[in-house]
């Protein structure tokens, strides 16, 4: 791992202090003996959003369902922080029951998660009306567009108000305005304390808005810090975007 250049600023301090996602991952994959992300060391702090990003195969996914024990074998430990001590997981391949609808989905999470009726019903209503599916709420969502399914996995998400959110490449299925106002929901959850580890290869959108990155390549993390830090390690000066960054310490 290349070394991250920097003595420990305010903004290090604050974080290591109030963590509310730990990933120490020794290794972890699909098949004992044949580890496919190894040394994968996370921290993300309330109100922080880490980015984690890397080249296809890199072993983001893995690391995702490391953390979310998915995976066949890990060795190491996770750890959710907190007051809830609870995490929401936004997957890239939408994940619903075909025979319940759209507020079923809903109320299933609401009930599984001991939400508040009145509460819930006033969350659910106003992330309804957000992501413009106020008209589909008694359709089922094996019939909606991926985006849409999307907007479902989302809205179940907020409506959890958890520590952390671990969002799987969130931009590619939605439209402008959705994404728009997603951004401007992590923003309103990070201010309310929320940590987001992000996986996503959309480096222009990631760049401005995550705090730090984690780069994985070939299964373990070559880069991470903020994004001058992410710079000054590719040895590029600060005009350079993080794509390029990312070339370089990828190549
Ligand atoms: N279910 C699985 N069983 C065995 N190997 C897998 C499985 N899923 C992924 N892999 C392998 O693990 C490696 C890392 O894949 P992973 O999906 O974690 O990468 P990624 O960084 O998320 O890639 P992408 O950007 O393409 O989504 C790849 O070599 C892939 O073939």
């Amino acid at each position: 791992m290349f070394p991250v250049h920097n003595s420990c600023s305010l903004w290090e301090v604050v974080r290591l202090t109030r963590e509310v996602l730990q990933v120490q991952l020794e290794e972890a994959g699909y098949e004992l003996g044949k580890p496919i992300v190894h040394n994968i060391d996370i921290t993300v702090a309330e109100g922080e959003m880490v980015g984690l990003i890397g080249p296809n195969g890199a072993g983001k996914s893995t690391t995702i369902k490391a953390i979310l024990d998915l995976v066949d074998y890990k060795k190491g430990k996770v750890h959710i922080g907190g007051a809830k001590q609870r995490y929401a997981y936004v997957p890239e391949q939408p994940i619903y029951y075909n025979y319940l609808t759209l507020w079923e989905h809903l109320e299933l999470a609401a009930a599984a998660f001991e939400i508040e009726q009145q509460q819930f019903k006033q969350k659910a209503e106003q992330l309804l009306t957000l992501f413009k599916l106020e008209s589909k709420v008694h359709h089922y969502p094996g019939q909606f567009s991926k985006g849409m399914q999307q907007k479902l996995m989302l809205i179940i998400a907020f409506l959890l108000e958890p520590d952390v959110y671990i969002v799987d490449e969130p931009f590619v299925g939605l439209d402008p305005r959705a994404t728009i106002d997603l951004l401007a929901l992590l923003t309103m959850e990070q201010q309310r304390g929320a940590g987001v580890l992000l996986c996503t290869h959309v480096l222009d959108t990631a760049e401005k808005i995550c705090n730090r990155f984690v780069l994985l390549h070939t299964g373990t993390i070559v880069a991470e810090g903020t994004f001058s830090q992410i710079q000054h390690l590719a040895e590029m000066d600060e005009q350079a975007t993080l794509l390029q960054c990312f070339d370089r310490l990828t190549e």
